[in-house]
């Protein structure tokens, strides 16, 4: 049988089934859609493809997904360092913003983070900026999946200027975008603090209506919290909860503090939790009870945040700092092993972003979203368990190819779809205007 692509590889590892690993097995990929995956012996005898390719060291996963992230602030990654998040956002990385943000800046920085994010394994990101239909163009052109988002602040910003005229853009940007084969759109408010209720209900009606994800900061830190109660009498997720925002569709970013009673709210409504352990480290916004979370079987996911508040967009990282953090806010060194980390950055991003059906796992039927990440280097010898490898010693730098819905974005590490000398060129122009 002739197909495009078979990969043969020493391991599979299909996060669904769960716990699973093949060794010696293949994958045989037709029409951006993975048709068979089954011992390489028997892959050899029953396909002929157009491009074989022989991993002998490699573990193919789906790829990763990075359910929380602004693209476009790889610009200003390092810019602003070592504070606060208040302090961070309103007297650094707003003024900022307000002076360059452009689609010149979101077409640039996002061509940089997704030329990051395919090197580290990252198939699919999940954005919320400015300019986001230039995100998607770039998306588009580069080849990888998204979820755009369609932003939402209260406030005038270079791309609306009220809530009224946000969603109107963002709707028309829905539209324009719903027959794009990588792209989907989730609405994206940006936070409980900078949105207001008319706005959210809004949002909670179309969203209802078109069946659209609410992407949105919540919980990030406690004085996010105190600030909202002092303002309202409520904390912020009991205002999203008397709004109706508490549903299968919310990705609630963050969630640094939680309640018993706010992690079954988030469970008995169906919720999903976006944690982003580097970025609320580094912010010192406090910490994600994930473990609580998870048993009481809330869906939760990974993202990076943006490269100004992380340094990097690296699900790797994210994986490894998650599963550690974890046992140490637990209190339990099986709070969160390394194969729920490996879910997290897949499949439950997947569940999460509403796309479970087309990706998150190597399954017949489903995208090839397939990333190989060489486990020969001594940093991940010897080699007992692929998946503890992953999550707790290898390096993004391991990840030598990347697939998305069959179409090859790195190969034996170079990028195929993003010219890195011009690329930098650019990024360096970028960064000679900002510090001038
Ligand atoms: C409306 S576009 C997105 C907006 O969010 C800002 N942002 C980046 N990181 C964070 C964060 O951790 N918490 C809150 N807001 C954040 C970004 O700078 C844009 O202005
Ligand atoms: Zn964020």
């Amino acid at each position: 049988m002739q197909v495009d692509t078979l990969i043969h590889a020493r391991w599979i590892i299909p996060v669904e089934p769960e716990s699973v690993t093949y060794e010696h097995h293949s994958l045989a990929i037709d029409g951006g859609r993975i048709v068979d995956l089954l011992p390489t012996e028997l892959a050899r005898q029953k396909y002929t493809a157009t491009h074989v390719e022989e991993l002998a060291d490699h573990a193919l996963l789906p790829g990763l997904i990075n359910c929380h992230t602004h693209a476009a602030m790889t610009l200003l990654r390092g810019i602003a360092d070592d504070l606060h998040l208040m302090d961070w956002l309103q007297h650094h990385i707003w003024p900022l913003e307000q002076r360059w943000v452009s689609e010149a800046f979101v077409r640039d920085g996002t061509e940089l983070a997704i030329a990051e994010m395919i090197r580290g394994g990252t198939t699919c990101f999940q954005d919320m900026y400015f300019f986001p239909e230039v995100a998607a163009q770039q998306a588009i052109l580069h080849g990888i999946r998204a979820s755009i988002g369609l932003i939402v602040v209260d406030f005038p910003t270079v791309w609306a200027e009220n809530g009224d005229a946000y969603i109107e853009k963002g709707l028309a940007l829905h539209d324009q975008l719903r027959h794009e084969p990588l792209i989907t759109t989730a609405f994206a408010p940006h936070a409980p603090y900078t949105v207001s209720d008319a706005p959210l209900k809004k949002i909670r009606m179309f969203a209802d209506e078109l069946e659209l994800p609410v992407h949105m900061h919540v919980h990030e830190t406690r004085h996010e919290v105190e600030q909202e109660q002092a303002k309202t009498g409520m904390r912020p997720l009991q205002r999203l909860h008397e709004l109706g925002l508490i549903t299968p569709s919310l990705m609630a970013v963050h969630m640094t503090q939680l309640t018993g009673e706010e992690m079954d709210l988030l469970r008995d409504g169906g919720a999903h939790v976006v944690h982003c352990p580097e970025s609320n480290l580094k912010l010192a916004s406090g910490f994600c009870p994930v473990a609580e979370l998870l048993a009481r079987r809330v869906n939760v996911a990974l993202g990076t945040d943006g490269a100004a508040s992380n340094n990097d967009l690296d699900l790797f990282g994210e994986m490894r700092t998650a599963a550690l953090l974890a046992k140490a806010v637990a209190n339990d060194a099986s709070a969160l092993p390394a194969m729920t980390a490996l879910k997290m950055a897949t499949i439950n991003g997947a569940k999460a972003i509403g796309i479970d059906r087309e990706t998150g796992s190597l399954e017949i039927g489903k995208a090839a979203d397939v990333i190989a990440v060489d486990l020969s280097e001594l940093e991940t010898q010897p080699l007992y368990c692929p998946v503890s490898q992953i999550v707790y010693a290898a390096s993004r730098r391991q990840v030598s190819d990347v697939w998305v819905a069959g179409k090859r974005l790195l190969k034996h590490r170079e990028l195929t779809t993003i010219d890195l000398a011009a690329l930098t060129e650019k990024i360096g122009q970028w960064r000679q205007r900002l510090s001038a």
